[in-house]
């Protein structure tokens, strides 16, 4: 049995600060579930000039990735580095050299996954990467495993927690975008570039890892539909309130038969949804499985000691494997061929915001578009505006197929009574 086990950490930021923290400070519980200690032996950063105070010394930090690679006392690479080609190369290469691997980069998983997991079981290494998505709250594992066997509809996540923050400080707060985006980035929760965050990509990786692993399906990025909150306004957030709902960023995967959908937008959910009270930097994933039902996972979903845990979680599953001898399972087949849904088998509600003149037969004329393109209505609310010349008009609608829903928006452009189609989004209903 190894008697100590040797990191190599890639990155000493926010979460490569927290692993070296929680392998330190929890020292005697890991050496007590896996009979060995860890030790991080080098860590990789950019600069080595940079002061990291007192917790790591100059013998322990290199620039030099080679000096982690060829040192053949390091078991294992965790890679909290982030970014992409550098990253999967770090990890291709510490995989092809025999060493495990342990990454929070969704990033690189969503985009290069397979091929890493192949290399992984090829070389009898595991390659775990629960810390990817939704942070802190062990939600891979649970998808794999502790409902292994069941099979999942459903999947809704608040999964990226710089943009919950943000829309949550906003909608409760009223304050201003640029000023909590500052705020979410000081906080250690954005990615370097928060253009990820904000615009639906980072969320959009987390859930083609999430509806890979639990539809059993090769779901690629492109594969998903993405939409960020970079232009949700103030008035969005304060009409969807009044309407009864709370927006959110969501991550959306669901199959019906064998046909797949997976999106992220700015959803808006009902007040009383168990989405809807999730706050700030918390994440939180519901999950539907056809025989445990409704299932839902809550949690730190970004910061620098929520995702360490995951990231040394995964370590301690490596080796104990080790002892097993079972290294190298990380990869999963895919069961089932990809079928994705075409947009007349998506099916939603629809938060619609416009500006109309505020002349005899607007409405009238709108309620015909709808009604001749299979749309009915839910909700519906007129303020004036601009002393009465315009008619802000918000509906939402009963569930509608993306195809209709969609004609419906480009044709509303083309009404004489409407002034600008102000925004649009999706509007979850009931849990399932
Ligand atoms: N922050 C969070 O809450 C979460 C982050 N993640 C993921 O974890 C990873 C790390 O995030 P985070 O800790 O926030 O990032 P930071 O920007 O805080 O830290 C990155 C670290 O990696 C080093 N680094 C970056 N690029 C290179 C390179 N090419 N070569 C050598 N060293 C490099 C930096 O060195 P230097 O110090 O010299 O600049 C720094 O120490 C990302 O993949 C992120 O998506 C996942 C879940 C939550
Ligand atoms: N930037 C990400 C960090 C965790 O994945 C987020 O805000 O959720
Ligand atoms: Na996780």
């Amino acid at each position: 049995m190894t008697q100590q086990m040797n990191i190599g950490l890639l990155g000493f930021g926010t979460v490569g600060t927290g692993v070296l923290e929680i392998v330190e400070q929890h020292q005697d519980k890991l050496a007590h579930q896996i009979g060995a200690s860890v030790k991080v032996k080098r860590i990789l950063v950019n600069d080595l000039h940079k002061d990291r105070g007192s917790l790591v010394t100059k013998d322990q930090l290199t620039d030099n990735i080679d000096d982690i690679i060829n040192d053949e006392e390091i078991d294992a690479v965790v890679e909290v580095m982030g970014g992409i080609e550098d990253a999967r190369l770090y990890m291709k290469r510490a995989l092809e050299s025999g060493k495990h691997v342990v990454t929070a980069n969704k990033d690189v998983m969503a985009l290069y996954g397979s091929e890493l997991l192949q290399i992984a079981n090829e070389k009898k290494c595991d390659l775990f990467y629960e810390a990817s998505v939704a942070g802190g709250i062990p939600i891979l594992r649970t998808i794999v495993e502790g409902l292994a066997s069941d099979r999942i509809t459903k999947m809704m996540g608040i999964v990226n927690g710089t943009t919950n923050y943000i829309l949550t400080q906003m909608t409760k707060e009223g304050r201003l975008y640029d000023d909590v985006l500052k705020e979410a980035q000081a906080l250690g929760y954005a990615e370097a570039d928060p253009t990820a965050d904000v615009e639906g990509l980072d969320a959009a990786r987390k859930i083609a890892i999430l509806g890979t692993l639990g539809f059993s399906m090769n779901l690629d990025l492109d594969d998903v539909s993405i939409r960020g909150i970079s232009n949700v306004t103030s008035q969005d957030l304060a009409y969807s309130k009044q309407l009864g709902y709370t927006m959110k960023l969501v991550g959306i995967a669901n199959r019906n038969d064998d046909k797949v959908e997976v999106s992220v937008q700015p959803t808006l959910v009902p007040h009383d949804h168990p989405l809807a009270s999730v706050d700030d930097e918390f994440n939180a994933v519901y999950v539907y499985g056809e025989a445990v039902g409704e299932t839902m996972f809550y949690g730190p979903g970004a910061g620098k000691l929520p995702t360490a845990t995951a990231v040394v979680s995964d370590l301690v599953e490596v080796l104990k494997n080790k002892r097993l001898g079972v290294n190298g399972n990380s990869a999963i087949i895919p069961q089932f061929e990809k079928k994705l849904k075409t947009p007349e088998e998506i099916h939603s509600k629809y938060f619609l915001r416009i500006h109309a003149k505020d002349i005899p037969g607007t409405f009238a004329s709108l309620t015909a578009l709808f009604h001749k393109n299979n749309i009915s209505l839910e909700k519906i609310l007129q303020v004036p505006l601009n002393e009465g010349k315009l008619a802000e008009i918000i509906v939402v609608t009963h569930e509608v197929s993306k195809k209709d829903y969609d004609y419906v928006l480009e044709r509303l452009k083309e009404e004489d009574v409407v002034v600008e189609v102000k925004s649009s989004y999706r509007a979850e209903g009931e849990m399932k």
